[in-house]
């Protein structure tokens, strides 16, 4: 048995962000391979009608739990769904579910943050800055806790071009951008906010900064990792190749490709598409949660999981392969057949919008019109483009991740292990 999935048995484990694209991923693996653990505690909220034990079947009868069901028949008896709003300062969590939690924990895989791109200051502040501080304060009042592992992302300082495996100070303190938050109203907020995240793309990157020095800021005495996987990509092997649930990052924009909504999109044709399975990471993630728990480093190690330095691929590939799979299997009544290319300057950029996207959505649309259909094209295309605009700083652009931490890792698992 693998040194790692022996590891997990007889534990305790909290994952927030258990009900995210990576959380059920890492849930997945740990009930396949360690099924002898003793219980995940995920906190959830109830979400579009569902309540917590609906939003918790519906995750454990998908097909991506279907071999869990073999291994572990008692699934259901071994998650603990704890109700809980990261939102709130005390996350809601009721006193009893607070108790069990902060006494029987021992490790801790923080997933949950926003991930929008456009989401406001306040709202990402408190979910990937403040929420994680709130974590990290019950973590140093779980006496069994060994591992507190915080997921972050690759991109938390795209603002440098080669970024190490370390931590990088923000411009601003967390804590006094958290204290100003409290008292200035949204207006101000949003009028201070470009100025505020500098050369950060987003509001995103920079609140996973943030984050990132929170985690420092606050460790206390806690045994704690960072991880910073790059572009989160469809399961590679297991449990199944090309499981994903979701539209976020290049998912969204192939997809849009597949129904001929997208035929241009300005990126470097030559820049690394610096795409990573999920399952990778999650096997990376249980390495991490390991080696800090057995080996317990002197100081919070950074570790990169980045596809670049290993296997680089870039999005001209990525485009030449998505067009080629659509060509084999196309999507059921596409809009248009799939066809698009690189744009290389925004003007070209712009005329393409113009001439292959707007209009033919403005002319479907009185198409719908004219027979009786609501219009929604023009709508879905606007949205579209507007996804677009906010991942083409990510397509344009390159970066090298230093991977020592990873490598090292990696070389201290036993061949089964590295094999993932
Ligand atoms: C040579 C041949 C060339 C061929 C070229 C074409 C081939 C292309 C293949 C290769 C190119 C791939 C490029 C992808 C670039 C990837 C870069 C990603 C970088 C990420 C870096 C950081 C990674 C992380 O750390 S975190 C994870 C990343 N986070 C995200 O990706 C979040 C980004 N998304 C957002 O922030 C929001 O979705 C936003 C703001 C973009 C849109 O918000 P909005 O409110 O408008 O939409 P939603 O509420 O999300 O959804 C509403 C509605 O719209 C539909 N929709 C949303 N996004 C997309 C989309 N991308 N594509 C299609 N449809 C989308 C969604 O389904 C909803 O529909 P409803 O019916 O209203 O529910
Ligand atoms: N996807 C990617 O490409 C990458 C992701 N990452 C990082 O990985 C982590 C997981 O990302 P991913 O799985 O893609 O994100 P998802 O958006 O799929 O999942 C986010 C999770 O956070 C939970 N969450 C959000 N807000 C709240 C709240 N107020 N209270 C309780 N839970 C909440 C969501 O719960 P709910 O289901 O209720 O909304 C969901 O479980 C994030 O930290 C992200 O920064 C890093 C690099 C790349």
């Amino acid at each position: 048995m693998s040194t790692i999935a022996a590891f997990y048995g007889g534990k305790s484990i909290l994952i927030t962000g258990a009900t995210g694209f990576l959380g059920k991923v890492l849930m997945e693996k740990l009930f396949r391979t360690s099924p002898d653990l003793k219980v995940i505690y995920i906190l959830v909220r109830p979400k579009a009608g569902q309540t917590l034990q609906q939003r918790v079947f519906q995750i454990l009868d998908s097909k991506l739990f279907e071999k869990v069901k073999e291994v572990c028949p008692n699934v259901h008896e071994k998650i603990r769904a704890i109700y809980a709003d990261l939102n709130q300062n005390d996350f809601a969590i009721s006193k009893e579910d607070m108790q069990e939690l902060l006494s029987c924990t021992n490790i801790i895989f923080h997933c949950a943050a926003t991930v929008r791109f456009d989401d406001t200051l306040r709202h990402a502040v408190q979910l990937n800055v403040t929420a994680t501080r709130q974590l990290l304060l019950m973590a140093s009042q779980m006496p069994k806790l060994e591992a507190f592992i915080h997921i972050s992302t690759a991109y938390s300082n795209c603002n440098l071009k080669h970024i190490d495996e370390v931590i990088y100070p923000c411009p601003v303190e967390p804590k006094k951008i958290i204290d100003s938050l409290e008292w200035l109203d949204d207006a101000i907020i949003d009028e201070i906010t470009p100025k505020l995240i500098r050369d950060w793309p987003n509001i995103y990157t920079y609140t996973k900064a943030l984050g990132e020095m929170v985690v420092q800021q606050e460790s206390r005495n806690l045994n704690i990792a960072i991880i910073r996987p790059s572009i989160v990509g469809a399961t590679w092997q297991e449990p199944f190749p090309g499981w994903v649930d979701n539209i976020n990052g290049p998912n969204g924009i192939i997809i849009a490709t597949g129904k001929g909504f997208l035929r241009a999109i300005k990126a470097t044709p030559m820049a690394v598409a610096d795409v990573i399975p999920v399952d990778t990471v999650v096997n990376l993630m249980l390495a991490v949660g390991w080696y800090t728990a057995v080996h317990r480093p002197k100081s919070t190690l950074v570790y990169h999981i980045t596809s670049g330095n290993m296997n680089p691929c870039n999005w001209h590939k990525m485009g030449v392969q998505v067009l080629a799979t659509f060509e084999k299997i196309p999507f059921e009544r596409p809009f248009r057949r799939p066809n698009a290319n690189f744009t290389s300057n925004s003007f070209t950029s712009q005329y393409w919008n113009a001439v292959s996207h707007r209009a033919p959505a403005i002319i479907y649309d009185c198409y719908l019109r004219l027979t009786g259909r609501k219009p929604r094209m023009t709508k879905l295309m606007n949205r579209l483009l507007r996804t677009v605009s906010m991942l083409e700083y990510f397509i344009n652009r390159s970066w090298e991740w230093s991977t020592y931490n990873t490598e090292m890792l990696m070389s201290e698992l036993s061949p089964e292990d590295q094999r993932g």
